[in-house]
C-alpha cells in the first residue's frame, strides 16, 4: 500500500478515491474503521468516517483508530481528506483532527490544501476561492451545518487548531517541487506548523504532489492527490482496468437528495422538470416514524422505465433558514438524514441497486443505513464523482458532493450506468 487515505465524509471520500483510480492506482474505500482481521491489496486505501461535524473528540479518535489501521498493514504516507470548501467552523474538526494526526505520527508540520481547480477551488495567497468567487462570499457561507464566513485558510485553521499557519503562495509554487521544498523549511525555521498551498492550476498540483512526496502526513482535497498520484510513475497502470470492479450494476434507481448546495438546487430544479419528483415534509421527518415508509411507497409505485424518481429535501437558502428557524438546524438536519436512511434500506429491500445521492451527510448516513462496509471505485460520472459498487453487494452507489457535478447530473449518472 502507497496511501491511506482518511476521509471525514463519505462523498469526499469517493471523490479522492475517484481521483486515485483515473491514475490507474489500485484503489479501495472502506466505509468506517475497518475490522482488524481484513486484509486488503491495493495501492491506495481509503477509509470514509463521517467525522465533519460530529464532537471533535469522536472525531479524533475515530481519524486515529483509521490511522492505526492502516500503520498496522505498513502505509507509509497518510492523507487527510476533507473538503475543497474547508467545510469547518472554530468548533473544528478539521484543526483537531490534523494535531491529533501529526502526534500520533510524530511529526510537526504539514500542508493543508483544500483544492480542486478541475471544479473550481483554488487557493491564491492563502484564500480560497469557489469558481472565482472567494469562499465566504459562495453559496458556502449559507451551509446549513458548517457555514463559511471566512475565506482565509490560515485564520480559518489557527482558530481551531493548536500552531500557526503559513502561506506558499502561488509565485513560489510556479518555481516547482524544488522552490517549494525550501518554502517548507523556511515555514518550519519560523515556527509554523501548517503550510497552506496555493494553487491556481494543474501546474500547480503536478509540483504539490512532487514537493510532498517525504512528508507522512498530508492533508487537504484531491487536487493535491491527484498531484501526487501523478508522481508515482511506477504505479500508475490502466485507468479503465482500475475503474472495472466499480462499473454500476444494473436495476432500478432512485435519485435521493439531501443538500442544500447552490449546484445540488440547480440540479434538482433542472431534474424535476423531467422526472417523478417528491419534497421532503421536514415537520413530518420529525415527528413521526412511519413517514420514511410512505416515501418508499411513493418512490415504488412509480414507473420502472423512463428516469428515476427523485426524493429530495432540497430547499433554497431562505426557505431553508425558514425551516432551521422553526424547527432547530441540528434537529432539522438530524431528522432529515434519519429519514433518508430509513428510505434508503426500504428502498434496497424492495429491490433497488442503484442509489444516486446529493450531499455528503446524506451520502454518509445512506452507506451506513445500507450496511455497505466497503466500495470498488468505478467510472468518474463528473469529476469527483464516481459510481462506486458495494462490495459484496449487488449496490451501486452515486455519492454526489453538494457542489459537484453539472446541472444535469442527475441525467448523467443514469446515462453513464446505462
Ligand atoms: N429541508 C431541509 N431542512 C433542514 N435541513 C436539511 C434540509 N435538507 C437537507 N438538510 C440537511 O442539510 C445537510 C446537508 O449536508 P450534506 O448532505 O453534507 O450536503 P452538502 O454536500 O451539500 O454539504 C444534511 O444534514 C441534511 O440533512
Ligand atoms: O472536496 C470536496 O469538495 C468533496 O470531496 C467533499 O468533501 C464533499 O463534501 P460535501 O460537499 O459535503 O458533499
Amino acid at each position: 500500500m502507497r496511501l491511506g487515505v482518511i476521509g471525514d465524509d463519505f462523498t469526499g471520500s469517493t471523490d479522492i478515491a475517484g481521483f486515485l483510480v483515473a491514475n490507474g492506482l489500485r484503489t479501495v474505500q472502506l466505509n468506517d474503521v475497518p475490522d482488524e482481521a481484513l486484509q486488503v491489496d491495493a495501492d491506495a486505501v481509503v477509509i470514509s468516517l463521517k467525522t465533519r461535524s460530529c464532537p471533535p473528540q469522536q472525531a479524533i479518535d475515530e481519524s486515529l483508530a483509521a490511522l492505526r489501521w492502516l500503520q498496522a498493514r505498513g502505509c507509509p504516507q497518510f492523507f487527510f481528506k476533507y473538503c475543497s470548501t474547508f467545510d469547518s467552523t472554530p468548533k473544528g474538526n478539521i484543526g483537531p483532527v490534523t494535531d491529533a494526526l501529526l502526534g500520533a505520527l510524530g511529526e510537526d508540520f504539514t500542508v493543508i490544501c483544500p483544492v480542486l481547480p478541475v471544479n473550481g477551488r483554488t487557493i491564491y495567497n492563502g484564500y480560497l476561492f469557489v469558481n472565482g468567487v472567494p469562499l465566504h462570499e459562495s453559496g458556502m457561507r449559507h451551509h446549513p451545518v458548517t457555514p463559511m464566513t471566512d475565506s482565509n485558510i490560515m485564520r480559518v485553521m489557527e482558530a481551531q487548531s493548536r500552531g500557526r499557519a503559513g502561506n506558499v503562495p502561488s509565485t513560489v509554487m510556479d518555481q516547482g517541487p524544488q522552490a517549494v521544498r525550501e518554502a517548507f523549511a523556511a515555514l518550519k525555521s519560523k515556527g509554523v506548523r501548517y503550510a497552506v498551498l496555493d494553487a491556481l492550476n494543474d501546474a500547480h498540483l503536478v509540483t504539490m504532489g512532487e514537493a510532498v512526496s517525504d512528508m507522512k502526513l498530508v492533508t487537504g482535497g484531491s487536487g493535491l492527490a491527484d498531484g501526487m498520484a501523478r508522481a508515482w510513475t511506477d504505479l500508475r497502470g490502466d485507468a479503465a482496468k482500475a475503474a472495472e470492479a466499480g462499473r454500476p450494476v444494473q436495476g432500478r434507481a432512485v435519485v435521493l437528495s439531501g443538500s442544500c448546495s447552490q449546484m445540488t438546487n440547480a440540479q434538482v430544479a433542472a431534474y424535476r422538470e423531467a422526472a417523478p419528483s417528491l419534497a421532503v415534509d421536514v415537520a413530518r421527518c420529525l415527528q413521526d416514524d412511519v413517514y420514511a415508509g410512505e416515501l418508499a411507497v411513493w418512490v415504488e409505485a412509480q414507473p420502472r422505465d423512463g428516469l428515476a424518481p427523485m426524493v429530495y429535501a432540497t430547499l433554497p437558502p431562505e426557505a431553508l433558514r425558514e425551516v432551521q428557524q422553526r424547527f432547530g438546524a441540528a434537529e432539522a438536519s438530524e431528522a432529515v438524514e434519519r429519514t433518508f436512511g430509513a428510505l434508503a434500506r426500504r428502498l434496497a429491500e424492495a429491490g433497488f441497486e442503484q442509489f444516486i445521492i446529493a450531499g455528503g451527510e446524506t451520502s454518509g448516513i445512506v452507506t451506513q443505513s445500507l450496511g455497505i462496509k466497503g466500495f470498488a471505485i468505478g467510472p468518474q460520472i463528473a469529476p469527483g464523482v464516481p459510481w462506486v459498487r458495494a462490495v459484496g453487494r449487488n449496490l451501486s452507489l452515486a455519492l454526489k458532493s453538494g457542489n459537484f457535478g453539472q446541472e444535469r447530473f442527475f441525467f448523467d449518472a443514469q446515462s453513464a450506468a446505462a
